[in-house]
């Protein structure tokens, strides 16, 4: 039974999911770095919110971590490459908090529009300023977003609603969606010279850190407020302290913080500055759903192989999933028995072409290319699965490519992989013994029909009498039982293969033994 860590405080609604689908969990929040690791070894899977940092040292030592589920969608605080070089699936829940967000966004324009909580300070206090709080209209004010994906598309719709007129600035956003949304595609230029407000609402990016920095921040209209609900670091707090008691900006409203939990900053001695400490997707409602989502998905995961919202992995969908198990296991065995002859004798990898046809050629191929990556390098590399597995090819400069024929095949499905490298081109083809069963059917295009076993010998050689008898009397010599026997050849007289499942592995002075004898080109032991 798999088991799974919550180790950030998440709806119980999460627990429930869990333990309904079998599923062990348990959760201990609050945990020290040192102390997570010290348990981290026990789980399969672990779920967290934003406290929770899944680092490089965490990562190395979680020998049985397959999914790190993030409630929520940042996953800034996961390191995604070690989880990728480690195998270890990461997923998100991309909608669960995006309309709650984005009323935060849509509520602290509302403050700092008002100067809500300065006001309601005064008023508790027995102050009754009237006349203080002068606040400013957002009817007719023209609101600059920057980043329209799921969250500042709410807030774009939202605004539009209270009749503001937003310019986005996106370089995703096509003229199309902003027509549907009602917005006008700007350049960051132009949103800082017209927005009388301005949102932010993209990830923290190599391209968005300090997209709001001194330099920008002081080319907006003067007496722009900013709105800061996305990811601290996309603003400079100081440069925008800075300009507040200038009085260029009239006033910020900040969700999120660089350095976070933030117990200080310049900004919090300032009146029309509003801040909470990374509330947007505070709600009962977006909590419940991006719990749920996250149990669901860690828990297909688990449990099927389903893939849903992951960051490092192609997606396999819970109705694809059990149809496309068979093809993983065929795919990672074509993609072991080519890796080991490439390992074996045939030289540097340099590119993988994986061709799909018949039924094949109908299914979501990205897992299964993925999947026969990770059987083709994993005799090359270690710790290598169908996360990793490209990651790894590209890394190590092996070209991959993936062909779908739509054209009439002798097989029903048919899925071959060729490798070339530096000294010579090998392909091996398989297809699904009644839709279940991996079996392969064309080494080097010869045909030949064999399962695969645990065990196998290949053998080349020539196609002339003796070799068989001789072949079969030096495994029996060595003990070596048979379990079943495979022939094929190009042409009488020709090139043949020989393809054995043995009951054990195959002693390498076996395989030097075969190597020697008359007719045989080579042999090499396999394991599956
Ligand atoms: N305060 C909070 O509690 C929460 C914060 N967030 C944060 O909100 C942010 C936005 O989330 P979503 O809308 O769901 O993400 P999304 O991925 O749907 O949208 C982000 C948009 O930013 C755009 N973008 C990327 N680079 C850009 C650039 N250099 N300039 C302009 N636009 C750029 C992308 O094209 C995309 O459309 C994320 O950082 C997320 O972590 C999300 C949920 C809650
Ligand atoms: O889990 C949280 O409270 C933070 C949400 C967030 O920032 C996100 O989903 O990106």
């Amino acid at each position: 039974m798999p088991k799974v860590l919550i180790s950030d405080k998440l709806s119980p609604a999460a627990v429930e999911i869990f333990r309904s689908r079998g599923i062990e969990v348990d959760i201990k929040t609050g945990l020290s770095p040192a102390d997570l690791r010290a348990i981290i070894g026990e789980y399969d899977g672990l779920a967290i919110r934003s406290a929770t940092k899944v680092t490089k040292e965490l990562l190395d030592v979680a020998a049985n971590l397959k999914v790190v589920g993030r409630a929520g969608i940042g996953v800034d605080n996961v390191d995604v490459r070690s989880a990728t070089a480690r195998g270890v699936v990461v997923m998100n829940t991309p909608l669960g908090n995006t309309i709650t967000t984005a009323e935060h966004a849509i509520a602290m324009m509302f403050a700092l529009a008002r100067q809500l909580p300065e006001a309601s300070a005064s008023t508790k206090a027995g102050k009754w300023e009237k006349n203080r709080f002068m606040g400013v209209e957002l009817t007719a004010k023209v609101l600059g977003l920057i980043g329209c994906g799921n969250i500042g598309s709410i807030v774009a719709d939202r605004a539009v609603g209270l009749k503001m007129r937003v310019l986005a600035y996106d370089p995703y956003l096509s003229e199309k969606r902003a027509l549907e949304l009602g917005v006008e595609k700007a350049d960051l230029d132009a949103i800082l010279a017209r927005a009388d407000f301005i949102t932010l609402h993209t990830p923290l990016t190599e391209s968005t850190r300090n997209i709001l920095s001194r330099e920008t921040l002081s080319r907006t209209k003067k007496g722009v407020r900013i709105i800061n609900c996305a990811r601290g670091g996309l603003v400079d707090e100081e440069a925008l302290a800075d300009l507040i008691k200038s009085g260029h900006i009239a006033g910020a409203a900040l969700d999120v913080f660089e350095v976070e939990p933030a117990k200080e900053s310049p900004l919090f001695a300032l009146e029309n500055v509003v801040c909470t400490p990374h509330l947007g997707a505070s709600t009962a409602e977006a909590q419940e759903n991006v719990a749920l989502q996250v149990a669901e998905q860690m828990s297909d995961f688990l449990l099927t192989g389903a893939v849903t919202n992951a960051i490092n992995m192609a997606s396999v969908s819970a109705e694809d999933a059990p149809r496309l198990k068979p093809y993983l296991d065929l795919c990672k065995s074509l993609g072991a028995f080519a890796g080991q002859l490439t390992q074996a004798r045939e030289g540097m990898l340099r590119k993988v072409t994986i061709e799909y046809e018949g039924q094949a050629a109908h299914l979501n191929t990205k897992p299964l290319t993925a999947a026969m990556l990770a059987g083709l390098v994993s005799p090359m590399m270690e710790g290598v699965n169908m996360v990793n597995a490209g990651v790894m090819a590209r890394e190590h400069g092996i070209e991959v490519a993936e062909t779908v024929h739509d054209r009439p095949t002798e097989y029903l499905t048919l899925v071959r992989v060729t490798v070339e490298t530096d000294k010579m081109t090998r392909s091996v083809a398989g297809t699904l013994f009644a839709g279940q069963r991996p079996r392969i059917v064309e080494i080097k295009g010869i045909k030949v029909e064999a399962d695969f076993a645990r065990y196998m010998l290949y053998v080349t050689n020539q196609d002339k009498p003796g070799f068989i008898g001789r072949f079969g009397v030096t495994l029996a010599e060595h003990g070596i039982n048979i379990a079943t026997f495979h022939l094929g050849r190009a042409a009488q007289g020709g090139d043949a293969i020989c393809l054995v499942s043995v009951d054990e592995p195959v002693p390498e002075a076996v395989l030097a033994t075969v190597r020697g004898l008359p007719l045989v080109v080579q042999a090499t032991g396999l394991a599956f």
